[in-house]
């Protein structure tokens, strides 16, 4: 079965003044890993698809190598040909099912591609992540299995625990949940209730949900799919409360699934989005596990029951800044799938004259179209960057961490934070207006564009919501000013608060200079980062207490961590597109891309520009 193109769509592509491959493989980290990526999906799919001719396979397989952009429209036509022809029960959109039925879907193909995933002995996370993604397009019932669960026992546990627990999660013998939140708090973690108190005689820790409030509550797979939890409480030893620790906590009977003694569990209900995912609720009554099940990595409870506290109570919160950094990486992917579905809609789609009695045009034509999707677009290319600049900060901050050198942890707290506000905050804007752009067709569920919004939105909120991130940031952001103010030495990050001066060179009627960009956003967020620095101590001129003045002037704080954001994520795009070997047509492109999104981000928040002059 041939897959004519639309010719609107293939005049739109004879158009393109670069050669896309060369952007493809920049985007995915070369030709071998792109290679990859596009091979993963077609060999499930030809195993999957009984019915598919090999001719077909092959027109998929030249599809995936021509447009990227076009990959992921065909993979969405990929699932709709698999849909027909999966070898087992049917492979069924969950689009028309319940919520149950959608659940169940959804684990089936996920159990399916997590066999497959260790028969293939798929390691690399990516391609785990692409061959699943395509088979569980929305939320995946193993998500926080895949994840947060094993990045624990990984960040937190011991050798000897990581050699215990990990092959335990690898080989799905276990199925596991990260749980924190409680129904009374989410973000204050000092205000959580859950105990785990120590009993010196049997050496065992008794968990305990002493409140309605302090039922754990929102965890991804707690309602059915997860039979243990990495568990965050507060210890008790010898009478002190010494703070948020983690434990191993078995939750269901491995062989019959069922709760365990003292174990209350279920689904929260209906939810926005994330329809697939089943979170839930858990109450422990006084549930004892042995002393070996608290992750000791940094702290340690020894038989006796003394605490050995961390060299630094942050360590505790790692798992969440290793989640934060993939939810900055997907954010620009999610939008990047909106975008592009949004984009090849406007080629095909016909409507309206620009010229009477001129025929209808395709929606591309039109100058409010271009706007809404070609800084999209851009906003993609820009999170998606921005992204990998933040990882390689991590990558080399995480390694000094290993050796215990943790000075760039609060710099890595800062970046993370902001970052996951600043891209979920953005992505979520811009998949809505992607949404729009196709009009009637962008609310229909086969479109896709809906569910990738309620699924991904909830990013603005888990993992840290996005206002309290901001806050994060701005506490490092605010020392760093307060340290600025009395010239002592900046952390390599901040130091352009020090630095930034606004000596534009560009005027109005010339093409802008990209060092002028870099140099304006600089000068924005130094500006801001120093106004709520200002105004926080103005506050305590005025006789307010630190947290009140904090409180007082927490706008423009928060304004702050987003404008030193929108600052480091226009620098990683500009250089990194000068930096990326391409050749000058395709630099060309992707520095007028650069300047699209720059720009169009000034007119945004021209109040702030304007300000600095
Ligand atoms: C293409 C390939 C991709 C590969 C893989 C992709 C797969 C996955 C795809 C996507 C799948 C999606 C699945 C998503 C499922 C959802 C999962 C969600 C999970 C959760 O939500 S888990 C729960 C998250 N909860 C939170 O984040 C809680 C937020 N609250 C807090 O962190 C804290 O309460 C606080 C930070 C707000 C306040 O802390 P505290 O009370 O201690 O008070 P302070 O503000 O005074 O802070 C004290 C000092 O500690 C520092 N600090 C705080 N946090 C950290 C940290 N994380 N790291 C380092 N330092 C930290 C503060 O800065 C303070 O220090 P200071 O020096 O005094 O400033
Ligand atoms: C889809 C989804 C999946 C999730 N998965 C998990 C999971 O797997 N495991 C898990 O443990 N948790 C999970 N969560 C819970 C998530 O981590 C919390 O919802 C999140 O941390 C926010 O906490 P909260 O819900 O208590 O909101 P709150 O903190 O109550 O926020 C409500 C409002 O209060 C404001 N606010 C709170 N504190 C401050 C402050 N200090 N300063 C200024 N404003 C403040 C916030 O900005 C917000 O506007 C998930 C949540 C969702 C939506």
């Amino acid at each position: 079965m041939g897959k004519s193109v639309n010719p609107d769509l293939a005049k739109a592509r004879s158009q393109a003044t670069f050669d896309p491959a060369n952007l493809t493989n920049y985007l995915y980290g070369g030709p071998e890993k792109l290679r990859r990526k596009r091979y993963l999906p077609a060999f499930v799919f030809k195993e999957l698809c009984t019915e598919m001719s090999l001719t077909d396979l092959c027109l998929i397989f030249l599809g995936l190598l021509t447009h990227v952009s076009d990959y992921l429209g065909l993979t969405l036509s990929i699932e709709n040909m698999a849909a027909k022809e999966y070898k087992e029960e049917g492979f069924k959109s969950t689009d028309d099912m319940s919520r149950e039925e959608a659940y169940e879907e959804s684990m089936r193909r996920a159990v399916y591609t997590n066999k497959r995933v260790l028969q293939l002995n798929l390691q690399d996370q990516e391609e785990q992540y692409y061959f699943r993604e395509i088979f569980v397009p929305g939320a995946n019932p193993f998500a926080l299995h895949y994840v947060m669960f094993k990045d624990a026992i990984n960040t937190q546990g011991t050798e000897d625990q990581i050699q215990k627990w990990l092959p335990l999660a690898e080989t799905y013998a276990v199925t596991g949940t990260y749980a924190q939140t409680e129904l009374g708090h989410g973000t204050f973690l000092r205000g959580l209730e859950t105990t785990a108190e120590y009993d010196v005689q049997r050496e065992e820790f008794i968990l305990n949900t002493p409140t309605i409030t302090s039922s754990k509550f929102w965890p991804g797979a707690l309602g059915k799919t997860a039979n243990v939890a990495i568990l965050n409480a507060k210890l008790i030893t010898k009478g002190r409360n010494c703070g948020m620790q983690s434990f191993w906590v078995p939750l269901r009977h491995l062989e019959t699934h069922q709760p365990l003694p003292g174990i209350t569990v279920g689904d929260i209900g209906p939810k926005f989005g994330y329809h697939t995912s089943d979170n839930g609720f858990l109450q422990l009554n006084r549930v004892r596990i042995p002393r070996e099940n608290m992750l000791m990595r940094y702290s340690k409870v020894l038989q006796d029951g003394t605490f050995v506290p961390p060299e630094n109570d942050r360590l505790v919160y790692v798992p969440m800044t290793q989640f934060r950094f993939v939810v900055i990486g997907r954010s620009g992917w999610t939008l990047a799938k909106a975008v592009t579905v949004a984009t090849r809609y406007s080629a095909v789609r016909r409507q309206s004259e620009i010229t009477p009695g001129g025929g209808e045009v395709q929606i591309l034509d039109f100058q409010t179209q271009q706007h809404k999707l070609f800084t999209q677009i851009a906003s993609a290319y820009a999170m998606i960057i921005a992204a990998k600049a933040a990882k390689d900060l991590y990558d080399s901050a995480f390694s000094k961490m290993e050796k215990g050198n943790l000075e760039d942890l609060p710099m890595l707290h800062a970046l993370t934070s902001s970052m996951k506000a600043f891209n979920t905050w953005e992505m979520a804007t811009g998949v809505e207006q992607c949404r729009m752009a196709c009009g009637g067709h962008g609310y229909l569920l086969a479109s896709g564009i809906p569910q990738m919004y309620t699924d991904m939105v909830s990013a603005c909120t888990y993992e840290g919501e996005n206002t309290v991130m901001c806050l994060q940031a701005a506490r490092f952001l605010n020392k760093c000013q307060e340290a600025a103010n009395k010239g002592e030495r900046l952390p390599q990050l901040t130091r352009f608060l020090q630095t930034s001066r606004l000596n534009i060179s560009s005027s109005l009627d010339q093409d802008v200079d990209l060092n002028d960009i870099i140099a304006a956003y600089e000068f924005r967020a130094a500006t801001v980062i120093s106004e709520a620095n200002a105004r926080l101590n103005a506050g305590l001129a005025m006789g307010k207490s630190q947290s009140e003045a904090w409180n007082y002037a927490s706008q423009l704080l928060v304004k702050a961590a987003l404008a030193f954001s929108h600052w480091f994520t226009v620098r990683a795009l500009i250089e990194n597109m000068r930096g990326a070997g391409f050749d000058n047509s395709t630099e060309t492109l992707l520095l007028q891309l650069a300047k699209l999104y720059a720009l169009d981000g000034m007119l945004r928040y021209s109040g702030d520009f304007r300000k600095v002059g």
